[in-house]
């Protein structure tokens, strides 16, 4: 029954060919209800053939489990450091032993900002990374305008909110998580739902994320040449929940290194987060959440991060604002 309760999978192919192919146009009108459909039961899905070229995606991971395999003085060379005027300080970070997680990640935002902080070692690690990221980037923009034509919004409306301008910090992160062992267990990240707008992962093979559906956990198995993609709190906000934030979560597996990476589409701090009135007052439907302005939502999720609470129950989610 695996295939069966496995994420749905769409074929971005139609997107890369030409607009005035008929054939393509209709299989655009099927991907994008597939992906609306996806969002709307699972939160999350699968694409290939999104224009991320599959060796660049296994080279990029390779790079970074060298990286990550490094001694911790290596590492600790591009250590994040606070008050460089990011969110979240840009380089090396493995979360705290007081932290129900278990990882450490390299964090990147837009290269051309100038904030990151890239290892020496290996040595194609930056050039190798970035051209990753450009490509996620593209994808992100892509998927952003599915979306907007699913939910019967117009083109470019997502990006209103998420732009490209310097203060939106898109991130792109590499991330490690350690061998399950008995003294510390198999959480890797506990349960959450991403709390931005969208989250596209890569993953090596080993496994390990897992995606709640009516209350089971799913496991997403690695398939390779595939990009799994969900939804973040911000656009289930701003559809009324019409589109769904997954709660998810990553266990680690004894004697497995697990590496993945992720492109997050961010939204500028300042914009001011409600739910749309196509989703509310001209369907005749309550909106489910108060207004919020974006940046302090971040402010509380860094506190799930950098100064957890004793218990998972306790962290800062989006339920918060629901009315
Ligand atoms: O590593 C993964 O597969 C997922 C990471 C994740 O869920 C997150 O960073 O929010
Ligand atoms: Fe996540």
């Amino acid at each position: 029954m695996a295939a069966a309760k496995g994420l749905p999978m769409v074929d971005l192919a139609p997107f890369f060919t030409d607009d005035g192919d008929e054939g393509a146009r209709a299989a655009r009108a099927s991907a994008i209800e597939a992906v609306v459909e996806a969002c709307r039961t699972y939160g999350f899905f699968r694409v290939v053939n999104h224009g991320v070229p599959r060796e660049l995606v296994s080279r990029s991971l390779e790079l970074s489990a060298a990286f990550f395999a490094l001694p911790d003085e290596e590492k600790a060379k591009v250590a994040a450091e606070a008050g460089r005027g990011t969110p979240i300080p840009a380089g090396y970070f493995r979360l705290p032993s007081r932290s129900p997680d278990n990882a450490e990640y390299l964090l990147m935002y837009q290269p051309h900002l100038g904030h990151n902080l890239y290892p020496a070692e290996p040595h194609e690690f930056r050039e190798t990374l970035d051209e990753c990221h450009e490509k996620l980037a593209k994808l992100g923009v892509l998927v952003q305008e599915i979306l907007a034509e699913g939910m019967g919004l117009p083109p470019g409306f997502f990006r209103k909110y998420t732009a490209d301008s310097d203060s939106s910090f898109h991130f792109f992160a590499a991330l490690h998580y350690f061998p399950a062992t008995e003294e510390d267990g198999s959480v890797g990240l506990s349960k959450h739902e991403d709390g931005k707008a969208l989250t596209f992962v890569l993953q090596d093979t080993v496994g390990g994320l897992e995606v709640l559906k009516d209350g089971e956990w799913v496991p997403v198995e690695p398939i390779d040449g595939t990009i799994i993609i969900n939804i973040g709190d911000l656009i289930q906000v701003l559809t009324n929940k019409k589109l769904k934030s997954a709660t998810h979560r990553v266990v680690r597996k004894p004697g497995m290194h697990r590496h993945s990476m992720i492109y997050v589409v961010n939204v500028d701090a300042d914009k001011w987060i409600e739910p749309l009135p196509e989703f509310t007052d001209k369907v005749g439907k309550p909106p489910r959440y108060r207004w919020f302005r974006h940046g302090e939502y971040v402010e509380l999720r860094k506190r799930n991060k950098f100064d957890p609470p004793a218990t998972p129950e306790e962290f800062y989610n989006i339920n918060y604002y629901a009315i």
